[in-house]
């Protein structure tokens, strides 16, 4: 009934915990004080006919009762919900930090949809269960237990009637428990798959309008909508059915106790004050049981999205993690990689192949090489995305696995094909390389960056918001953005990815400036897709299958009939892969 990894989660919370069900305990315990001392007032008001000034005191201490009783379950659902609130914070967190954590690569293999509906929707599932659903089955092990063993000295039939009937509800609830479990679990997961794929949809609107399939994906979402208010019907089916049949198990009960002591009550086998406390007694014995049986539901929703939440929780990225020997600011950086194996999956297949190179502070490497081969691998092992299957990546001739990953990455600028830009502005997403820096060190950098004239016709110039819901800008804007990022930077090395086209003749001689002065006296890699980049690189190394095939300068390669002489006639001399 509890589920484990969600019962130590609340564990953790101990004092809370304790809280709360101490209240409700305390409330269970004030609900029996509250009868018996009803059950006096009316025994000597109406049967032994005393003044109603006699039993003032008495009076007083029952409206004192009700007071704190209503106190105790005000404070009760107030704690509660600080509970499901803190551990819900925490889980979020601690969810949130995990999938940041497993690195882009892995990240990018589960549905980007499914993350967000998990990490929003499944987390405030939760609620219910360590606000309503935890407390609730606190309450229903505590108080029948207590109310029993009250009973049971003063009316032993009406003790064994409420210990028979009492383990029906729980064992009713056991019964359906595991259809209700499943019918949840679909519900959760045609969720989960309805936001995947809404926002696949909206990713990839303008793919599927240039080929003129958006209606039949709006079919689609609406045949998952559908399926998703079919789940949510059944599990509301068996949720009023369960609901239907507790109220049922438990007024038969309630009327069988009432039936036995009124008849004994008639026959003269008990007193009235015994009788009407027993009598006052049987619904707050039931209804705990009642009420645990309506929040089950809450509460199998909530193991449902605790399911996916630890799933994810569980997942092991393939980031590396990086050392913990500090890497200074270094001026220069040299690198060399030795016979280095990578794989995106463990035991999977090989995007590289015993890799080999070197080289020195300032040079400029150019990777080029067919589709698929290696090229964006050997940056993301630099970029720690992921780490070596084996061999050694070497910086200024220490371990990179060794180095501390922030320090490292804090000397590495990387300048990706499609730069993302962030909801904000200009200024803020130029920021990004250094948060601290002032207006003037960004405007510098925008104007190195051949960015600070485009920046400057914005409407608020660099206060324009971009981004989701701002002002869009060109591929070649965006890549302007992400060099001004990187020169505000400042970083030793460059890791670019440069893009394969698109950029008119002004744009491209614009793009280009900039990239040599970003370049200028730093060591860089290059995945390069233009021929006149890979002439000016010291040393250009060509990827076929993850291996490399050959190595040398432009016009070494160009002289030997290999891959990079067939890649660069393919192109007709342009080179643009
Ligand atoms: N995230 C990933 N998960 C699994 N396999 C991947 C992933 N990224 C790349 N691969 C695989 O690794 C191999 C090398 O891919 P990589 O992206 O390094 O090639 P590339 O030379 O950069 O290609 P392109 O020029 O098309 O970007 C390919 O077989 C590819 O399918």
């Amino acid at each position: 009934m509890i589920d484990r990894q969600l019962g130590r989660e609340a564990g953790k919370k101990r004092r809370l915990l304790a809280a709360v069900i101490g209240l409700g305990a305390g409330g269970g315990l004030l609900a029996i004080t509250q009868a018996y001392y009803l059950t006096q007032v009316i025994d000597r008001l109406f049967l032994s006919k005393q003044e109603l000034a006699s039993v003032a005191g008495l009076l007083w201490l029952l409206t004192a009762i009700i007071l704190v009783r209503a106190i105790v379950t005000y404070l009760e659902g107030v704690l509660s919900f600080k509970l499901a609130a803190t551990i819900k914070t925490g889980l979020r967190q601690r969810l949130v930090s995990h999938l940041l954590g497993l690195g882009p690569v892995t990240l990018a293999q589960q549905p980007a949809g499914e993350l967000i509906n998990i990490a929003g929707e499944g987390v405030e599932q939760l609620e219910a269960y360590f606000a309503k659903y935890l407390p609730q089955l606190v309450k229903a092990a505590c108080i029948p237990v207590c109310i029993l063993l009250v009973v049971w000295p003063l009316d032993l039939t009406s003790a064994l009637l409420l210990l028979v009937t009492a383990p029906m509800i729980p064992v009713f609830m056991l019964l359906i428990g595991k259809l209700a479990e499943k019918q949840n679990r679909r519900q959760w997961e045609t969720l989960n798959s309805l936001s995947a794929h809404f926002l696949d949809v909206l990713s990839g609107l303008m793919t599927l309008k240039l080929f003129g399939r958006s209606i039949e994906q709006a079919s689609i979402i609406a045949r998952v909508s559908k399926e998703f208010r079919d789940a949510t019907l059944n599990v509301l089916k068996v949720a009023f059915l369960s609901a239907l049949a507790l109220e049922l198990v438990a007024t038969i009960s309630t009327a069988l106790v009432a039936v036995t002591v009124g008849l004994r009550l008639l026959y003269g086998e008990i007193e009235f004050s015994q009788a009407f406390f027993v009598l006052l007694l049987a619904p707050e014995y039931y209804l705990p049981l009642r009420l645990l049986g309506t929040q089950f539901h809450a509460g199998m929703a909530g193991k449902a999205a605790a399911a996916d939440i630890f799933r994810l929780l569980r997942l092991s990225g393939s980031q590396a993690a990086g050392g913990s020997a500090p890497l200074p600011r270094q001026q220069q950086i040299a690198l060399a990689f030795r016979d280095v194996y990578a794989e995106y999956q463990p035991g999977g297949r090989q995007a590289l192949r015993g890799i080999s190179f070197s080289l020195d502070a300032g040079q400029h490497l150019a990777i080029v090489g067919p589709s698929g081969a290696g090229k964006s691998t050997v940056a993301a092992l630099l970029l720690n995305f992921i780490t070596p299957a084996a061999g050694d990546i070497v910086v200024n001739g220490k371990l990179l696995q060794g180095l501390s990953s922030d320090d490292w990455l804090r000397q590495v600028a990387f300048v990706p094909q499609r730069p993302h830009l962030f909801q904000g502005s200009v200024a803020d997403n130029i920021r990004l390389a250094q948060p601290d820096a002032a207006l003037a060190e960004i405007i510098r950098a925008a104007k190195a960056a051949g960015a600070h004239d485009f920046i400057e016709r914005l409407p608020a110039g660099y206060d324009t918001l971009i981004g989701e819901g701002g002002q869009g800008l060109s591929g070649g804007e965006c890549q302007r953005l992400a060099i001004a990022r990187a020169l505000l930077q400042d970083a030793p090395l460059v890791i670019l990815d440069e893009a394969a086209r698109g950029l008119d003749v002004h744009s491209q001689a614009v793009l280009d400036k900039a990239l040599a002065r970003l370049l200028a006296g730093r060591t860089a890699i290059i995945i390069a897709h233009r021929l006149s980049t890979v002439r000016q690189a010291d040393k250009v190394i060509v990827l076929a299958d993850g291996q490399i095939s050959e190595t040398g300068t432009h016009a070494e390669l160009l002289a030997r009939p290999g891959l990079y002489w067939q890649l660069v006639g393919a192109s007709k001399g342009g080179y643009d892969v």
